[in-house]
């Protein structure tokens, strides 16, 4: 049985899930809330500098802390970070405890969005496109594992995904 009254969304970085989550939860009336905002609300730090100090391992023992204790809420909708499906822990208890979105979207696109954007350490590279690529393929196969829904999230605005992705969600929580 899945429990519908928490929805977490995965997806690449710059798939559109603080976005997508935060008109989501609005209209379904459930509080939203977003792993990476809240890991740095704790730390009173970003992200970029919790991986400087801790290193990107400190970064996800923090990641998995937080999402164990953001989903055993309810009313929830929660955007998670990119990486967060990279632990078999914390795949087990997105998968187990919430109805999981995972917002499909090809790397071109994704290059397109976050190309500008200096928040994402693991783009800090000089290759960030080819970065993307390699990150995409290493993960779709895990986001898919997750997901109970899949929305392909490239084309359409943020909009039209929040109606597509609620679409799902009425027919998976009918029962
Ligand atoms: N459907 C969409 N169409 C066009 N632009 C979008 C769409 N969804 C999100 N965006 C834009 O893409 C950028 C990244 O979106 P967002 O921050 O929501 O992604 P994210 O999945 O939360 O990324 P991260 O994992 O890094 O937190 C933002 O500038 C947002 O406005
Ligand atoms: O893709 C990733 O591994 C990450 C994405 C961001 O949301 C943050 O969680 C952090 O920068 C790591
Ligand atoms: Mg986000």
């Amino acid at each position: 049985m899945i429990n519908c009254r928490c929805i977490v969304l995965v997806g690449m970085p710059g798939s559109g899930k603080t976005t997508v989550g935060r008109e989501l939860a609005k209209r379904l009336g459930l509080r939203f809330a977003d792993s990476d905002h809240e890991i740095e609300a704790r730390t009173g730090v970003k992200i970029p500098t919790i991986f400087e100090i801790e290193g990107e391992d400190g970064f996800r023992k923090r990641e998995t802390q937080t999402l164990d204790e953001l989903t055993t809420e309810s009313d929830l909708v929660l955007a998670t970070g990119g990486g967060a499906v990279i632990n078999p822990l914390n795949r087990t208890l997105l998968s187990e405890r919430c109805a999981v979105v995972y917002l499909n979207v090809p790397p071109h696109i994704l290059w397109e969005r976050t190309r500008h954007d200096r928040s994402r350490p693991l783009l800090q590279v000089p290759d960030p496109k080819g970065r993307l690529q390699q990150l995409y393929t290493a993960r779709d196969p895990l986001y898919r594992e997750v997901a109970h829904i899949i929305v392909e999230g490239g084309r359409g605005t943020p909009h039209a995904m929040v109606r597509m992705v609620e679409k799902e969600l009425q027919v998976l929580c009918a029962h």
